[in-house]
């Protein structure tokens, strides 16, 4: 044991307690008059780094049982604010929207969306307006996700295809495994206009940069938020983050290539993919909006990031709640079996006529939303809810707290589908004590395509099987740490056949 160690403990303890009370002091006799949200005691250096375990979402909900429901928090040296109930998610998100448009970025985000050049973090501004109006007007549209509708009919034809073979075999299938196929596939061919190839290993590699990408970002990394740390790489995230974009330019430059190589000889497909519209904009010299290649590339990897997970978790989430309720499982089948037969497989058009299931995917966002946490960040100072919030503070929205607050969910913790039935709140942000896609202009483009993802994936999956294992009586309901709240153990189970593939996948 070196003489060092001896004295590390009590040489910590004096150096906390003067640092503290300099702090004190400090604060004192500069006449900080400063309204501040409330906040635990902090340390120095890590600040309140060190209660945010298991997942910081369930740590904010905790606190703000006991401080309130807006409070600071500090990651390392970078101040927070976390609002934790409808009324103030309401004054961030719509009374002072314009300041608080702005989303945090870490060193991972800006190096892994080309410096901010893509649309989903880019700052409230010129750039992300313009791209707004292409999302909006041309990309995620009505008539466009219509025109998809027979890639995702084939997707989900593959996917009951693929469980129905592991029944016959009687093998486990990993659901989270085979619902982030459906969603990548989808998506890949929402984009690209057609399947990456599984054989060549494109298809793979795409949902294992999704993967790693979301892991980038929602991962905290201590050259981001400790200044002390600033220059050194601890945890080698920025050797990480390099790997990961060079790995994604590589297979993104590749397949732009490709795509002009078949513009140039003519071969426009019969229906024009995002990657096509977006490369028409690039090209036309008088397009209101100018993209760069590298904007397209951003914008890209922006859709195969948020348009692969936040679905596939939600609906994994969704069918653990089912093995658990096997009551609601029984009635969303009667419904199913009532409204589409047994004849015939279920399809988008069948989901209006379906209002158990919707309720039953509606419940599933409430209690477990692919994004717990809202993220923006504030561009002036601002008093809301009655505290001092300065500007360039990064703001957290627990939607994730606001959807188990007992002053507006009766039993919120009961995964009850039938409390949605006759309320008229839907999920486009205007209801501010649930929103699972966010709200104001930063909500999410894509929920209609989103929500025809989640219920046709739930839909088939009840309607074409049993799920209830014999050595699974009760799903373990874990949350594991990730930014797309991740089940803590995948759901493993052996689809059992109830009606025959080979009638329903004919149709
Ligand atoms: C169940 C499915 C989904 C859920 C629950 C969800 C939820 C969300 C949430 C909460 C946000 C942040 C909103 C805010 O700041 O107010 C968001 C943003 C976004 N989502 Fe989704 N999403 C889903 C599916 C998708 C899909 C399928 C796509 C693409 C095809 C997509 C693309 C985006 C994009 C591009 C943004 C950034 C918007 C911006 O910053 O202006 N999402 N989503």
């Amino acid at each position: 044991m070196s003489v060092f160690e001896g004295y590390f403990f009590p040489f910590t303890i004096c150096l906390i307690s003067t640092i503290i009370i300099i702090r004190t002091l400090f604060k004192s006799t500069t006449g900080d008059k400063s309204n501040h949200p409330p906040s635990p005691f902090s340390l120095p250096i890590i600040g309140h780094l060190h209660l945010l375990a298991p997942t910081p979402h369930q740590a904010f909900h905790r606190f703000s049982k006991r401080y309130g429901p807006v409070i600071q928090f500090r990651m390392g040296s970078e101040p927070s604010v976390v609002a934790c109930s409808a009324e103030t998610a309401k004054e961030f998100l719509k009374t002072y929207e314009n300041v608080y448009s702005d989303r945090p970025q870490n060193s991972a985000v800006v190096y892994i969306t080309y410096g901010s050049q893509d649309f989903a973090f880019a700052p409230f501004g010129a750039h992300w307006k313009g791209l707004k109006k292409i999302v909006m007007s041309q990309l995620l549209n009505g008539a466009q996700t219509d025109l998809l509708l027979p890639d995702r009919r084939d997707e989900i034809k593959r996917f009951v295809k693929s469980l129905s073979e592991s029944a016959k075999n009687g093998k486990p299938v990993s659901l989270i495994s085979e619902l982030v196929k459906v969603t990548n596939n989808l998506i890949t061919r929402t984009v690209l206009g057609q399947r990456c190839s599984e054989k060549d290993g494109d298809a793979d590699d795409i949902r294992r940069l999704v993967f790693e990408i979301n892991e980038v970002i929602g991962t905290f990394n201590l050259s981001d938020n400790i200044s002390l740390f600033k220059r050194l790489d601890l945890q080698g995230f920025g050797k990480r983050v390099k790997d990961i974009h060079a790995r994604f330019d590589v297979l993104i430059e590749r397949i732009i290539d490709e795509h002009e190589e078949a513009r140039k000889q003519g071969k426009q497909p019969e229906r024009k993919d995002l990657l096509n519209i977006l490369l028409d904009i690039q090209e036309d010299e008088g397009a209101e909006m100018q993209l760069s290649r590298i904007n397209v590339k951003a914008f890209v990897m922006n859709i195969f990031v948020a348009g692969t997970d936040n679905s596939a978790n939600t609906t994994e989430w969704a069918l653990a709640e089912l093995i658990n309720h096997p009551k609601v499982l029984k009635k969303a089948r009667e419904e199913i079996d009532h409204v589409v037969g047994k004849n015939r497989l279920l399809v988008e058009s069948d989901i209006p006529n379906l209002p158990y299931l919707q309720a039953i995917m509606k419940e599933t966002l409430r209690l477990h939303p692919p994004v717990p946490l809202i993220p923006r960040k504030s561009t002036e100072d601002r008093i809301v809810a009655g505290y001092d919030i300065p500007a360039k503070t990064t703001v957290f929205i627990n939607v994730w707290s606001i959807g188990r607050d007992p002053n507006y969910w009766e039993n919120p913790l009961e995964f009850r589908p039938e409390r949605f039935l006759d309320n008229p709140l839907d999920v486009r942000g205007q209801h501010y004590e649930f929103l699972p896609f966010g709200s104001g202009r930063r909500m999410c483009p894509a929920i209609s395509l989103g929500l025809q993802m989640v219920h046709s994936m739930l839909g088939v999956m009840i309607q074409c099987f049993d799920w209830k294992d014999e050595n699974l009586t009760s799903v373990n309901m874990g949350e594991a740490l990730g930014f797309n709240l991740p089940r803590s153990s995948p759901l493993i189970c052996v689809p059992v056949a109830r009606l025959d593939p080979t009638i329903l996948l004919s149709t």
